[in-house]
């Protein structure tokens, strides 16, 4: 079985549009987690846009599924993972404008940081990832880094599918399968949709986890939260 994260920055992004608490994003969370969603992510940016550091901390104590914290490990990112201890934090290499996340890690090049700030935040109890690219060299270089897990950035995948070009699976089914050899768990997100999941999921050998929040909350405008969640949870049993 793969768990469904989900992503709930468009929920904060909403809710800021107005200043005030509509929609709740606490309530959806539980909400989310009601329909059947096995995790919760969040992407706090340094610029507060959508999810702010202190909904981090106010949904700690509200969620009871698997809490994902993602983001850049900057110094006061670092402190407050540190501080939750959320159930995994997922490391993405963003830079601080970025308008959302559009590369993976360069996990050679990077090998020696990545691995410090792994091994504090596993020393701490929390679950590692860090979001790759899906070449063979960036999986090696991943297993390096002592991370429990990688997540596969999905976005290039999710393009090439909706152009009708399924061949696109290749470099993430190649790199699941080296993956799988190393011990490195797998996750995957970025653009999956209901349209793509499927053939994702069935293409991903032992796919632990994605999470999902633009396609999934654009998807919940016409058929609402519960539905639609529903709909996620089939296609990933
Ligand atoms: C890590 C990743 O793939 C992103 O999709 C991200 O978590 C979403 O962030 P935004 O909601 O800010 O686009
Ligand atoms: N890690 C990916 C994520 O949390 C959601 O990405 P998206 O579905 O908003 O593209």
């Amino acid at each position: 079985m793969t768990k469904l994260s989900v992503n709930i920055n468009k929920i904060a992004t909403l809710r800021n549009a107005r200043g005030g608490n509509v929609p709740d994003l606490l309530r959806v969370a539980t909400d989310i987690e009601k329909f059947g969603a096995q995790g919760i992510t969040i992407h706090p940016r340094p610029d507060e846009r959508h999810i702010r550091y202190q909904d981090a901390y106010d949904l700690k104590p509200i969620v009871s599924t698997e809490y994902n914290i993602e983001g850049n490990p900057m110094d006061n990112f670092t402190k407050m993972v540190l501080e939750i201890k959320p159930t995994q934090v997922t490391l993405v290499p963003d830079a601080v404008d970025a308008i959302t996340s559009n590369a993976g890690w360069d996990t050679v090049k990077h090998a020696a940081y990545l691995k410090e700030i792994i091994s504090e935040f596993k020393r701490n109890g929390i679950r590692t990832s860090i979001f790759v690219d899906p070449t063979l060299k960036m999986i090696e270089g991943a297993a390096e880094t002592g991370t429990d897990r990688i997540e596969l950035y999905t976005e290039e995948f999710a393009k090439q599918y909706s152009l009708g070009n399924k061949e696109a699976i290749k470099p993430y089914t190649e790199c699941a399968i080296l993956a799988n050899k190393l011990n490195l768990g797998i996750n995957a997100g970025h653009d999956l949709s209901l349209e793509n999941i499927k053939f994702f999921k069935e293409n991903i050998p032992n796919l632990l986890e994605v999470s999902i929040g633009h396609a999934l909350i654009c998807e919940a405008l016409y058929d609402g939260l519960e539905k639609v969640i529903s709909e996620y949870l089939k296609k990933l049993s």
